[in-house]
């Protein structure tokens, strides 16, 4: 079984605090266009919001679980931690709120590639950028459990370093995505402003 899960929490300092899961692409939320795309892909959708009172502006969402942070304020990673700790499948797609392209045969790809990896990271190998993406990734769960459960401070980074990753560079994805849009994501006001410009396209 095949879970998905999203982050939604954090501080977005870089967007001004704003809710990134609530910026809009083409008249809808990220988060709307974020689960029409994950439920073609995911047995079971979790979101994980920061708190008990951030978990109170998803409960509208039909068929989603919605959980919280449970070792707050420590990142993506925390939120992970309790997406896990809700996700019935053994298999999952970890993705941040804020990228409105997310492609389901990028997805799909993933998934299919994991095989006896423990997890599937896309990279970027070249000059564009030169940076793994671990919130746009298939992880097993049982890889991620282990990790959280022994470390005290959880950091994104020790976390898939200690994971044995097949790390996929993004040019192998071009075939189904040409522009590589799944990766867009959006950290501050001016790059929603790119975005509404039709910049990224
Ligand atoms: N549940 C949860 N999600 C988080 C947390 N921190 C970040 N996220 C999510 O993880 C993804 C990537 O987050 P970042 O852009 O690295 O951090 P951010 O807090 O959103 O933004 P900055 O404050 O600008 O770094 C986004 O989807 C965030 O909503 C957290 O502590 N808990």
């Amino acid at each position: 079984m095949k879970s998905g899960i999203i982050l939604a929490g954090g501080e977005a300092k870089r967007a001004g605090g704003m809710e990134k899961y609530h910026f809009s692409y083409n008249g809808e939320t990220f988060i709307d266009r974020l689960l029409f795309t994950l439920k073609e892909s995911v047995d079971e959708i979790i979101i994980v919001a920061r708190d008990e009172s951030h978990c109170q502006r998803f409960v509208d969402i039909q068929g989603v679980k919605i959980v919280s942070d449970i070792r707050k304020g420590t990142g993506p990673v925390g939120g992970l931690h309790a997406g896990i700790k809700a996700a019935s499948g053994d298999t999952l797609f970890a993705v941040a709120c804020d990228m409105p392209f997310v492609n389901k045969n990028v997805i799909d790809r993933l998934f299919e590639l994991i095989n006896d990896y423990e997890a599937v990271i896309p990279c970027w190998n070249n000059s564009e950028k030169d940076m793994i993406e671990p919130l746009h990734a298939v992880y097993k769960k049982e890889a991620l459990e282990k990790y959280l459960a022994s470390h005290k401070s959880l950091s994104l980074r020790e976390m898939v370093k200690s994971i044995r990753s097949y790390y996929l560079n993004v040019d192998m994805l071009r075939d189904i995505d040409p522009k590589l849009m799944t990766f867009v994501n959006i950290n501050h006001l001016e790059d929603l402003e790119r975005l509404k410009m039709g910049d990224f396209l």
